[in-house]
């Protein structure tokens, strides 16, 4: 059996605003075992970052943990250890566990990066932390072997340069070699390839993909555009106003998606194959997280919304062993909603039905 490296249980985040207390996480569930990735797909502001944040044990002022526990799987002289990560204190975090046993790439290199330090002495100062057994020569072949783990050919310029020297591809690049620097078992990727144009998010992914393999890296990876992990994602779990609104496998969401914020998203991805001028983006916004919510949060929103919909939270129906959605839809008493006309005919062509 494949061993369970995080296990998150009903975990629910607010924060304290002059406003109210914003429900920015709602009750989430899910694991990821080692080297598999698991995707949180949503629009911006349904609490992905608010989810994984407390996995780094990273605490805002104003952030309210109102339940929930974190429960992380590592390796010690001593054989695995499981903690909870919400309840150890803020120094193992900072010895054991953050940047050693998990480490995170943000959207923005350029906030991870130091500028006024030339791109060797960043990473060797990311390895002396997590390796401060190493004398000055085992550092220096550490980082070049981290500066070729991510594919950089001409290592020699680039260790000796300024971020600003380099392109936005590079700077991921060298972000993704700091966060491998104390060989985590865990890598949280928020929004990596955002901001890089097409060819080069695509490269970045693949890095991401190879390193994963082959470290048997375990990846929890955060993006609002859901054909980014279509490739990478071994579980995807979406997410809205604070809730995981379903989960399934790449193949359950790609090709049988049930929830329709799930086909929303689906529709906003660019189909390669077909020129348009305008994608379609989901109607409305989501909701103000600060009032209570009542029934399924996206039902303003959902053309297919039923009136128990407004009433009453969806509970997550089960499709298969390992894909569920909590739509109302799925009730047995519900009519039948076939997947929209553009979505089928997208699902046949990937299939090579048309
Ligand atoms: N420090 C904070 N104080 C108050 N509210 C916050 C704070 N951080 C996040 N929120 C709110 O919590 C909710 C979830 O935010 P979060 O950043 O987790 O969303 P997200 O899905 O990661 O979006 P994005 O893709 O834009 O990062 C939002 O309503 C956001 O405004």
């Amino acid at each position: 059996m494949t061993e369970t490296v995080l296990e998150i249980k009903n975990l629910q985040v607010a924060y304290h605003t002059d406003h109210g207390e914003v429900q920015a996480v709602r009750g989430i569930s899910y694991q990821v075992k080692k080297g598999e990735t698991v995707a949180l797909v949503g629009e911006s502001g349904c609490g992905k970052s608010a989810s994984v944040k407390p996995i780094m044990g990273e605490k805002e002022a104003n952030q309210i943990i109102k339940s929930g526990e974190i429960n992380f799987t590592y390796q010690t002289e001593n054989g695995p250890q499981t903690v909870n990560l919400l309840k150890i204190s803020p120094k193992i975090m900072q010895n054991r566990i953050k940047g050693k046993e998990i480490a995170m790439v943000f959207q923005d290199p350029m906030t991870s990066l130091d500028p006024t330090m030339k791109i060797n002495k960043q990473i060797a100062e990311a390895v002396k932390a997590s390796h401060p057994e190493m004398n000055k020569d085992q550092i220096n072949e550490r980082v070049l072997n981290l500066i070729e783990t991510v594919g950089i050919q001409n290592m020699k310029v680039v260790q000796n340069q300024y971020p600003h020297q380099l392109s936005g591809g590079m700077r991921q690049r060298i972000v993704i070699a700091i966060a491998l620097a104390g060989n985590p078992s865990l890598l949280i990727c928020d929004e990596p390839t955002t901001g890089l144009d097409v060819t080069i998010q695509a490269k970045i992914l693949n890095l991401i993909k190879d390193i994963q393999k082959s470290r048997k890296l375990s990846v929890i990876f955060i993006t609002h555009n859901l054909g980014v992990v279509a490739n990478i994602a071994t579980y995807v779990n979406v997410m809205y106003a604070g809730k995981i609104v379903e989960t399934g496998t790449s193949q359950d969401i790609f090709y049988e998606p049930r929830h329709p914020y799930t086909w929303g998203l689906l529709e906003s991805v660019p189909d390669i194959n077909e020129k348009v001028d305008e994608l379609p983006t989901i109607a409305g916004t989501i909701p103000d997280l600060t009032q209570p919510i009542v029934g399924d949060a996206f039902a303003p929103r959902n053309k297919y919304a039923l009136n128990i919909d407004f009433q009453k939270q969806p509970p997550m129906f089960k499709i298969n062993d390992h894909h569920y959605a909590a739509t109302w839809l799925l009730d047995k008493r519900a009519p039948k909603v076939p997947i929209p006309a553009v979505l089928q005919k997208r699902i046949l062509k990937m299939k090579g039905v048309s």
